[in-house]
């Protein structure tokens, strides 16, 4: 019995193992390029013939998650779908149309309640966007932000200036001194400031001190820079999905 943990974001299938004691194998990620995310996805079934069960968080179209049933129905794998919702998992979502936030937003909230013991805290996933989502301790969700990532947002620089202009997010610096690392390091310092500024406004609605958790291609880069301590999770939506998971089979059984 082979269960997959994926995560289909806009740029990356993500993807984990887990074994029958629980544990979840170390994630792996698999850059999308021109390929279609379905593609990918494929790709990842023929590597693990011997899957019985996934349990996938996506954030992409209609059409993707019908191809995923249908491919997962002819291996005759077993498929959960995790969406967003009103309130499950012990998170009561922050929307006014809960179904409308990003299912993988949610996903991350999940793990992250149960990662830290129920405390307050903003999750901050550092990925093609980068998402801030509030979280108290009884497991409601405030809300929160969506914002271009730091590739993107230099991609969309480029791309703007018919492409002249090179990137480097090597040694950023303040007092860049070549074009490459005056966009890579403007772009750094820009999504490092507008995520310390929005956590620094999310703040005062809690009356004890927020936890942060950093998660998404972007976090350990982003780590280096931001000027508050934050807990390093690159796999917490597999996390989240493996607490789906097992709640999912109790509640088969
Ligand atoms: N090996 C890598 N290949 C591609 N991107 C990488 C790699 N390592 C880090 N990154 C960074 O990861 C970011 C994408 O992160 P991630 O995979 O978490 O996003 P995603 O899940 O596809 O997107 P989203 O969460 O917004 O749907 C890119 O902006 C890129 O800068
Ligand atoms: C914001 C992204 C793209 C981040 O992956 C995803 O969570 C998404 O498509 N969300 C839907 C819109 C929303 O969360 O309000
Ligand atoms: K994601």
């Amino acid at each position: 019995m082979t269960i997959l943990l994926v995560d289909a974001g806009n740029s990356r299938l993500k993807w984990a193992e887990l074994d029958a004691a629980g544990n979840a194998s170390v994630q792996q990620a698999l850059a999308y390029g021109e390929r279609p995310a379905l593609a990918a996805f494929l790709d990842l079934l023929d590597r693990y013939p011997c899957a019985t069960h996934i349990t996938l968080v996506h954030v992409l179209s209609g059409l993707f998650d019908d191809s995923v049933m249908a491919a997962c129905q002819e291996r005759a794998i077993g498929l959960h779908i995790a969406r967003s919702a009103a309130q499950a998992y012990g998170v009561v979502s922050g929307y006014q149309q809960p179904s409308t936030l990003g299912a993988d937003r949610f996903v991350g909230l999940v793990a992250a309640h149960h990662l830290l013991g129920k405390k307050a805290c903003v999750v901050i996933d550092c990925g093609t966007a980068i998402t801030l989502d509030a979280l108290d301790g009884d497991g409601r969700h405030l809300g929160g932000l969506i914002l271009p990532g730091l590739q993107l947002s230099a991609d969309a620089l480029i791309a703007r200036a018919q492409n002249r202009l090179s990137l480097s997010f090597e040694q950023p610096s303040v007092f860049a001194d070549a074009t490459s690392r005056a966009i890579g390091g403007g772009c750094l310092f820009g999504v490092v400031g507008a995520i310390e500024g929005i956590c620094a406004r999310m703040q005062p609605a809690f009356d004890t001190a927020l936890q942060y958790v950093l998660t998404g291609g972007d976090a350990q880069r982003l780590q280096t820079w931001l000027r508050f301590e934050c807990h390093l999770v690159p796999d917490l939506l597999m996390q989240g999905l493996r607490y789906i998971t097992e709640h999912e089979a109790c509640t088969r059984c």
